[in-house]
């Protein structure tokens, strides 16, 4: 039998289904507020909006936060509605939610911003709002998103409380020093017991009881409240129109027809058409075509002031040009650069191939596109003897490998092949050769068929998490025994409440990548949630295990595992290879071997012909 690409696959085939979610119908936006009919009449051809108005005194830039469906596209959405940015209509379900995979998985996977013009006590308002993706895979774009403003709404679902990416995001924004405005969603829920949450947040975080705001975004109820507290708690930006332009480039996207189109913030001085500005990570110049806000389509406006958020295009052709985190100023004004964004750091790698290498520039340029909109991708150039010419991709977790192929599939029109994904193992090597070979005594393995030899290796480590578990106290036996069988190490269990219970534990990357969270899920019968974020590493005894089909090592299916794991991994992937290869007119074996030791087999008998 031939290896096919398709073969190589199996891994992503065998993943559980994507949650299915019923295609939201599009939105219409007809806008009703006065900002809105100034945007809607005017047009993009037309007068543009006059941003002068808006001075920092009255910007308010905020993200909304939480857990993963406690509601914030839809708090969002209210927001939209009752600030006239959109017109009030059954049909608006989580319109910041643009792209095809969000409203097909029914989750928000990039942040996206809107400009709201709001009047709260005769005081014309702009509020820059940013809905943020509440997976952590996507926490990125959180941390990001979280540079551009002074506060936060940290929203709670009234029934479920206080979860892990509630408190992962609540200590994102704590740390970031923003302004945090609690907020109970869902009160209209049969179960609600917003008493029962405000005292979780009041345990875990200490903020007062009175302090939190309990709504219905789905119903509108007390969405005034909110702006109202976004306004009075919320600090202004503190920039200065007066100082020379200093901006920070906290996103970007690629247009087919106007090149890239950057989202920034001001952080000082005023930018409009015509200027000529310099980026910082590259020092090349460029003259400004248009800037505006979003409100949440793009609208042009004469300028962009300090304080304020928006978009800018400037004849950027290349996708290499508008780096993530990078500072723009005026010609022949530099200024010190913002600090920009820590890199992010990949969780999973995975190789990936064009099903057909005659598409491999073609798959070149739609990466390249689509990790200047989704940053937090690294790519590697790699190839494969069975695969031809490809890349090793850093992802942040499975999820996130998974919406990243469906937008290269529906955004760029392409079609990849993804090898079995793997977490970055390293070594610290003993072998003088290899030392020098490398430059270096450690090395970062992100492919098995990387892995050195155990006689050239003094230690073998793998990367750790600290996993944050919220559970209903009833669970926890079972998921003390599910962390033990993952090589986890506990290091807190605290009860927030009289009936809900956070666990922390120290786990190996590799046991928490592939099924922990569906194990997890399962055993709590949906009610325990799961965050972590990065530990380090740990020493541990890896050993590589090849693949071999008909005797011939596969070096794509080849995998790095902890020895105690080996034998159930071995079985493992026999058994799904088993279910994923076609039958064939001959026999097949498939057998997992450690060196020259054979540790599991499957056979596929051959299938007759008139079958
Ligand atoms: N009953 C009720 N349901 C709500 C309310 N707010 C949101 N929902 C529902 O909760 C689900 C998740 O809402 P979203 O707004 O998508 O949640 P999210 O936090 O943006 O989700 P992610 O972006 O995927 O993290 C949807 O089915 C909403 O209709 C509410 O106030 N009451």
């Amino acid at each position: 039998m031939a290896l096919t690409g398709r073969t190589v696959s199996w891994w992503v085939r065998l993943r559980r289904p994507c949650p299915a979610a019923a295609l939201r119908g599009p939105a219409v936006w007809l806008p009703t507020g006065l900002a809105a009919c100034q945007r809607f009449y005017s047009g993009r051809d037309k007068e543009k909006i006059d941003m002068s108005a808006y001075p920092v005194e009255s910007i308010r830039n905020f993200s909304i936060i939480a857990h993963v469906d406690h509601g914030k596209s839809t708090l969002a959405d209210r927001l939209l509605e009752i600030t006239g940015t959109i017109a009030k209509t059954d049909r608006n379900k989580q319109v910041l939610d643009k792209l095809q995979v969000e409203r097909e998985r029914g989750i928000t996977v990039k942040a996206q911003s809107a400009s709201l013009f709001y009047n709260y006590k005769g005081v014309n308002y702009l509020l820059n709002l940013i809905d943020t993706p509440g997976h952590v895979d996507f926490n990125y774009e959180v941390s990001r998103s979280l540079s551009a403003c002074q506060g936060v709404l940290l929203v709670v679902d009234a029934n479920e409380g206080i979860q892990a990416q509630t408190v992962a995001n609540f200590y994102l924004a704590f740390e970031a020093q923003l302004e945090i405005i609690p907020v109970i969603n869902k009160i209209d829920l049969k179960n609600a017991d917003p008493e029962r949450v405000e005292k979780q947040l009041e345990k875990l975080f200490d903020i007062p009881v009175d302090e939190c705001i309990r709504i219905s975004a789905k119903q509108g109820t007390n969405i005034e409240k909110v702006l109202e507290k976004v306004i009075e708690k919320i600090p202004p930006p503190q920039f200065n129109t007066t100082d020379p332009l200093k901006a920070l480039v906290f996103d970007s996207t690629f247009d087919h027809y106007r090149g890239v189109i950057a989202n920034i913030a001001i952080f000082g001085g005023e930018i409009q058409k015509g200027h000529k500005i310099v980026s910082a990570y590259s020092n090349k110049r460029y003259e400004v075509n248009e800037v505006g806000i979003l409100t949440p389509d793009e609208q042009p406006t004469h300028k962009l002031y300090a304080g304020q958020v928006g978009y800018l295009i400037a004849g950027m052709k290349e996708v290499t040009e508008a780096q993530i985190g990078d500072t723009l100023f005026m010609y022949k004004q530099p200024v010190e650069p913002l600090p920009g964004f820590k890199s992010a750091k990949p969780m999973v790698f995975a190789g990936m191939y064009p099903v057909d290498q005659t598409e491999y520039n073609n798959l070149k340029s739609a990466l390249e596109r689509l990790t200047l909109n989704d940053s937090s991708v690294t790519v590697h150039r790699d190839s494969s003897l069975a695969l031809g010419a490809g890349w090793r991709l850093g992802f942040l977790g499975l999820l996130h490998m998974e919406v990243f192929n469906q937008r290269l599939e529906q955004e760029y029109n392409t079609s990849v092949i993804l090898t079995a994904p793997t977490v970055p193992y390293k070594a610290v090597l003993s072998s003088a050769k290899l030392i020098k070979e490398y430059g270096n005594s450690e090395i970062t393995i992100i492919n098995p068929a990387q892995f050195p030899d155990k006689h050239s290796v003094s230690e073998y480590l793998e990367p750790t998490v600290l996993g944050t578990i919220v559970t209903p106290q009833e669970y926890i036996g079972k998921i003390i025994v599910l962390c033990q069988d993952r090589r986890a190490v506990q290091k807190e269990m605290l009860y927030i409440d009289e009936h809900r219970v956070m666990l922390k534990y120290l786990f190996p990357l590799n046991e928490i990548v592939v099924d922990f969270y569906d194990a997890l899920k399962s055993l709590s019968s949906g009610y325990a949630s799961f965050d972590y974020e990065d530990a380090g590493y740990q020493a541990a005894d890896l050993i590589k295990m090849d693949i071999l089909i008909n005797g011939n090592p596969i070096e794509e299916l080849a995998t790095i595992t902890h020895n105690d794991k080996a034998y159930a991994t071995g079985k493992f992937m026999c058994e799904r290879l088993k279910d994923a290869i076609p039958r064939q007119l001959f026999e097949i074996a498939i057998q997992a071997a450690i060196g020259k030791k054979i540790i599991a087999r499957e056979t596929m008998v051959e299938t007759l012909q008139e079958e």
